[in-house]
């Protein structure tokens, strides 16, 4: 310690903004003995060699390193090493680590159309609050319709909560799409994103899918329960591991999704998606978005309220194996944003290795092009981001101190841990990699508007949120793929690489309009943002989008048919090769095929739809979005052997219609209508919702209509429809849920005398049907006796959505 104390008056250790560290300093001054023994000038520590003597070594002496069973983990050692990192002053890291040993009290946002402007929450989210009261429903002051539970208890291992009444309540509201459980921290990405309806936007790693959600919910907006219409846009939601897609696309089925396209496709190298149109005008080419996502993975040290006994086994290097992947996942986002776009980086970690690094490296990689954009959210304390930081060792060590041996900079790391591997210069302050003192200054300014969320501001995890935006005239520098316009021609080529012999310096290009290839001076070229001409696609839109997207990586997606409509053309023209292959039902056919005329009139005649918005008007309803009804997959299907699977009618935005290549793409649409494959029967290729659909498959009748309306689609039909809709009050709902399974049709004001087959039921607070009051929808089905039955949804307690619904004094919990 006489050593440390005498180091300490004669190093030049960073200020710090607090009095008393001690284990930090001991750690500081450790990790500075170390870093200084390898100085060139300073004598060679011992078993340190240079790099050409280490590479004589034999590999069994290289890579040997300290035995682990001594190795520090926990809680001191968390403590120590982000006390040395100074992500906050002493006193709020003090408080944050408190904050950390407490269960993390769980949180939900209410759906959108429930948060009345101005007036608090609807009736339905007043008594879900009520039933909670005993839990402590707090509302997150800075998250529209976010409330967390204070006194909810403690959660197990694999952060489910232990209070299984709580638990039961949580799961039954999530179910009937009144409110979604997310951690307070996570909205913060999607709220900063400012998403619109129109928007093009992409998640790069979204699974389970609490952010996709959000920002799905936020592109139906107040357009999903106020009218029928689906947003124009298109959200692409991907991840690596299929396992965890299926949970996004289970969430996504209980709200409406008409923008969702779930893909399964490394996001270091996402390919490029193209869009198709046969329309004149309209958008073509390859895709560029206008909202990137990247909520990479990570350590995960801010969840270690969840996450209990994460931080047993806690080391300061556990950051270290993901910065690689994160940075690039961040770059292949920044290619893919339209210029003007907003990207959001994200993590749920501290470590600054995958947070300021990252982003830094990032910002520099696309020289100039990327903008950070200071995130300010109203009644919410957000730190602001490092432009210092220290870098863990790669290894552990017996003689390291309390929260591990770290490096300031890239010249303090010694040989022996450069040549581990796993230390990068993009782990350090950009000093590490861009010499240029003006270029690292700009870089640190910029780190300076990221945002750290911690415990103690908010009560919730840690996280770390950098909002980028792409400058609208400045471009990365051009690579292999790109699109641009040759200046002194004004002719469009695809860059090929950079030259080399005689042409090194020079920029490969080959001219679209022949394939033949030049050497070209970069400043004589400009990107080229225009879309793509694409003229086999405006003829045959079925045909690859390029020879570009022909060969990009991971995409194995089979061209669906565009031509003709109908079922049957289209099974026909997915043909043989799809039936040969044992993943085809999981698939989804792109571009989405829209509706024939023929199935249209059958669903529009029986439930009397109109598509035209004048006439929809003068019969009091609104118009059917008939233009973004497609023939879609069913996300329930599971493609097993021998199992046939039924056709859907499912609602498709315009963006999503033009889709025309993505990698490997899952179904997620909601179906609207289906209709049962003939037993048997191999002509139908297109797989529908089994799943959700109990009433149906308890083995009701035929209706007069082929097709058959979807539980989930009844608020959509209860707008639309101007037959087979029965008005009545909530009372009459609850009796029918609550009491026996079938009813005489009067008793809910059904007309015995219609055909048998679906009917809406609907319900206003008062019984009114044009009273103001939110509108409960459920599924019924006529039988040829004249009885009526509900038909329920999957695992959706409707009987819990009615009483939700009902007036305050009529509530009782009944678990
Ligand atoms: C932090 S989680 C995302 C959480 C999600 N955004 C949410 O809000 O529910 C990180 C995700 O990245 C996925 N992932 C990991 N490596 C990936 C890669 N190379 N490409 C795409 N996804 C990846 C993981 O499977 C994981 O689901």
């Amino acid at each position: 310690m006489k050593r440390l104390a005498r180091l300490r008056s004669s190093l030049p250790l960073p200020a710090r903004r607090d009095g008393n560290q001690s284990l930090a300093l001991t750690a500081t001054l450790a990790a500075t003995l170390r870093f200084n023994a390898s100085e060139p000038s300073a004598p060679k520590r011992s078993g340190a060699v240079d790099l050409d003597e280490e590479a004589a070594l034999p590999s069994s002496v290289r890579n040997r390193r300290p035995p682990t069973a001594t190795v520090k983990r926990g809680l001191e050692e968390f403590d120590a090493y982000y006390s040395l990192q100074q992500l906050c002053p002493a006193d709020d890291w003090r408080k944050s680590v408190e904050r950390l040993c407490l269960p993390l009290p769980p949180a939900f946002r209410v759906k959108p159309g429930l948060i009345c402007r101005g007036e608090g929450v609807a009736e339905e989210v007043q008594a879900l609050l009520r039933w909670l009261k005993d839990w402590q429903p707090e509302e997150v002051g800075w998250c529209p319709g976010a409330f967390r539970l204070l006194a909810a208890g403690d959660i197990g291992k694999q952060g489910r909560l232990l209070d299984k009444k709580l638990n039961q309540i949580l799961v039954q509201a999530q179910r009937a799409g009144l409110i979604t459980r997310q951690e307070t921290a996570s909205m913060l990405p999607a709220l900063v994103l400012d998403v619109h309806p129109e928007h093009l936007v992409l998640d790069l790693c979204a699974a389970p899918g609490s952010k996709t959600m959000q920002v799905l919910e936020m592109m139906h907006g107040d357009l999903g329960e106020a009218t029928a219409l689906p947003p124009r846009g298109l959200l692409v939601a991907n991840d690596l591991k299929s396992w965890r897609l299926n949970r996004l696309r289970e969430r996504a089925r209980r709200q409406p999704a008409a923008p969702l396209l779930a893909t399964c496709a490394d996001a270091r190298r996402y390919p490029n998606l193209f869009l198709v149109s046969t329309k004149e005008g309209q958008r073509r080419g390859r895709l560029r978005f206008d909202r990137v996502l990247c909520d990479v993975p990570c350590s995960g040290d801010g969840t270690v309220r969840k996450a209990r006994g994460l931080l047993d086994h806690w080391t300061p290097r556990g950051g270290l194996a993901h910065h690689g992947d994160q940075l690039a996942i961040l770059c292949r986002g920044m290619e893919l944003l339209a210029p003007g776009g907003l990207l959001t980086y994200s993590t749920c970690a501290f470590n600054p290795v995958e947070c300021e690094a990252v982003v830094a490296a990032g910002l520099a990689w696309a020289k100039g092009s990327m903008e950070v954009v200071a995130v300010d959210v109203p009644g919410l304390r957000l730190q602001g981001g490092l432009t210092t930081w220290r870098v863990p060792a790669p290894a552990p060590s017996l003689d390291a101190p309390v929260g591990g041996i770290t490096y300031g900079s890239w010249e303090d790391v010694p040989i022996l841990d450069r040549s581990s591997g796993r230390l990068r210069r993009t782990m350090f302050p950009p000093a590490a990699y861009t010499p240029a003192a003006k270029a690292t200054a700009e870089i640190a300014e910029q780190l300076k508007r990221c945002r750290r969320l911690l415990p103690v501001t908010d009560n919730g995890g840690g996280f770390f949120l950098a909002l980028l935006r792409r400058l609208e005239h400045v471009d990365a520098p051009l690579k292999r793929g790109d699109r641009v316009r040759v200046f002194f021609n004004g002719l469009e080529a695809v860059v090929r690489g950079p030259g080399s012999g005689p042409f090194t310096g020079l920029t490969r290009v080959t001219y679209e309009s022949d394939g033949s290839m030049y050497h070209v001076a970069s400043d004589g070229l400009e990107r080229s943002i225009a879309p793509a001409p694409a003229p086999a696609l405006a003829s045959t839109p079925c045909a690859p989008a390029t020879e570009e997207a022909l060969a990009t990586p991971g995409d194995t997606t089979e061209q669906g048919a565009c031509s003709g409509t109908g079922v049957a053309e289209a099974a026909a023209a997915l043909g043989e090769e799809d039936a040969e292959r044992t993943d085809a039902p999981k698939r989804l056919s792109l571009p989405l095929l829209p509706v024939s005329e023929e199935d249209w009139q059958s669903v529009a005649v029986f439930f009397g739809l109109v598509s035209d918005e004048t006439k929809a008007a003068e019969l009091g309803v609104q118009a059917f979005p008939r233009a973004a009804l497609v023939y879609g997959p069913d996300p329930g299907y599971d493609g097993s052997p021998g199992s046939t699977p039924d056709i859907a009618l499912c609602l498709a935005s315009e963006a999503l219609r033009e889709v025309a290549r993505a990698p490997a793409p899952r179904p997620v649409l909601r179906p609207v209508f289906l209709r049962p494959a003939p037993q048997g029967s191999r002509a139908v290729v297109f797989p529908l919702a089994r799943q959700g659909l109990d009433g149906l498959e308890a083995g009701l009748g035929p209706d007069g209509c082929e097709w058959r309306a979807v539980a989930e689609a009844a608020p959509l039909l209860a707008k639309c429809c101007t037959r087979r809709v029965v008005h009545t009050s909530l009372a009459a709902l609850r009796r029918l849920v609550e009491g026996p399974k079938e009813v005489e049709a009067s008793t809910v004001g059904a007309d015995p005398s219609w055909p048998a087959g679906t009917v809406v039921l609907t319900g206003r607070r008062g019984g009114d049907r044009n009273s103001e009051g939110p509108l409960v929808a459920l599924l019924a089905f006529l039988t040829s006796s004249g009885r009526v039955r509900v038909v329920y949804q999957k695992g959706l307690n409707s009987r819990l959505l009615v009483t939700l619904a009902l007036p305050s004094e009529a509530l009782a919990p009944n678990g």
